[in-house]
């Protein structure tokens, strides 16, 4: 739905069709991945943090799992570091892992916390080394440029994997009527730092807390074909096709393969959707039609 649409309705008639979403989602958790090109300025990162107040007051359990990668490049090209990025994933040394770290758990990750506090909800900011929430192992990217040749097996350096989740610490933050704000990094058995893609982090964890929904925000309206026009729902099948041709690329590929392995472990529904509209969260919760990408597993394309 046109969001400017939504602002001319009477207000009475959009409280009345969220009711039967507040409903449904009352007690259920709802994992929000915040991704840093949707934070762009004051009035919409605002929005966000009233999205997410609103939705624990009405009884949800929002989680969030937030991104930064512009702000993490803004940092590391003031030092003169130029990052390169394979299959969405950022080459990561050991330089450029201390930054992330403190751009992520520091910075952005506060900046959100304070953000939702300032709006009346009770916001803890967590990396995945808190409670050892995520234990995590280097990743090992596979690229196949030749299809006559085998996948060749690249290093990202300090880049993650998430081996396993403990959600007792967002369990017991939940309980009280605290709102979780996790921050992308990880933690190896021998206690090295991972930098993990935020979308991986965000299935996840959606997955280890049997989420009713995952919604991925980020700065375009979903997934689009190769005429940028919004793909409205997308299964497994096409999404291999979309990735083979390169309609998909970049940042998008571990978007649409985090969503497809949420689903694949028991998340019930995965969206894709542009933070970047005001208010999208409760948009794509609350309102009939929804914004966005819906991902499937062996669902319409
Ligand atoms: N088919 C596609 N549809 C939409 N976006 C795509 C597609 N292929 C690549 N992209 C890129 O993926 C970007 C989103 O990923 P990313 O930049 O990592 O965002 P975020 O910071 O929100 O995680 C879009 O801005 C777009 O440039
Ligand atoms: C391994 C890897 O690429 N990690 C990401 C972590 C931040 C992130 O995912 O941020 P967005 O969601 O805003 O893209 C990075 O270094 O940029």
């Amino acid at each position: 739905m046109n969001p400017s649409a939504v602002a001319d309705r009477n207000v009475a008639d959009i409280l009345v069709e969220a009711l039967p979403y507040i409903q449904q989602f009352s007690t259920k958790t709802i994992v929000i991945k915040y991704g840093g090109h949707a934070m762009v300025d004051d009035k919409l990162k605002r929005d966000f943090a009233n999205d997410i107040t609103l939705l624990k007051y009405i009884g949800i359990n929002p989680v969030v799992v937030h991104g930064g990668g512009p702000q993490i490049s803004k940092v590391l090209s003031a030092m003169g570091i130029t990052s390169t990025f394979i299959r969405g994933m950022r080459y990561t040394d050991d330089a450029t892992m201390d930054v992330v770290e403190m751009v992520l758990g520091g910075k952005v990750n506060k900046d959100i916390v304070a953000r939702i506090n300032q709006e009346g909800g009770r916001a803890v900011g967590l990396t995945g080394k808190d409670g050892s929430l995520i234990l995590a192992e280097k990743m090992k990217i596979y690229v196949q440029d030749d299809q006559e040749k085998p996948p060749e097996i690249i290093d990202p350096g300090m880049v993650g994997d998430v081996v396993s989740v403990n959600p007792e610490i967002i369990h017991t933050l939940t309980a009280k009527g605290f709102i979780p704000i996790i921050a992308p990094v990880g933690v190896g058995k021998n206690g090295e730092t991972y930098n993990i893609n935020a979308d991986v982090v965000a299935s996840r964890i959606a997955a280890s807390l049997e989420a009713e929904r995952l919604i991925l925000l980020t700065d375009v309206d979903g997934v689009l074909d190769a005429d940028n026009a919004l793909v409205s729902s997308i299964n497994d099948q096409r999404i291999g096709q979309m990735i083979g041709n390169k309609e998909i690329k970049g940042g998008m590929i571990p978007k649409v393969e985090c969503a497809l392995t949420a689903l694949k472990r028991g998340v019930k529904k995965t969206h894709i959707i542009n933070g970047k509209i005001p208010h999208a969260v409760l948009l794509e919760l609350f309102t009939d039609s929804g914004i966005g990408t819906q991902v499937f597993v062996n669902g319409p394309s």
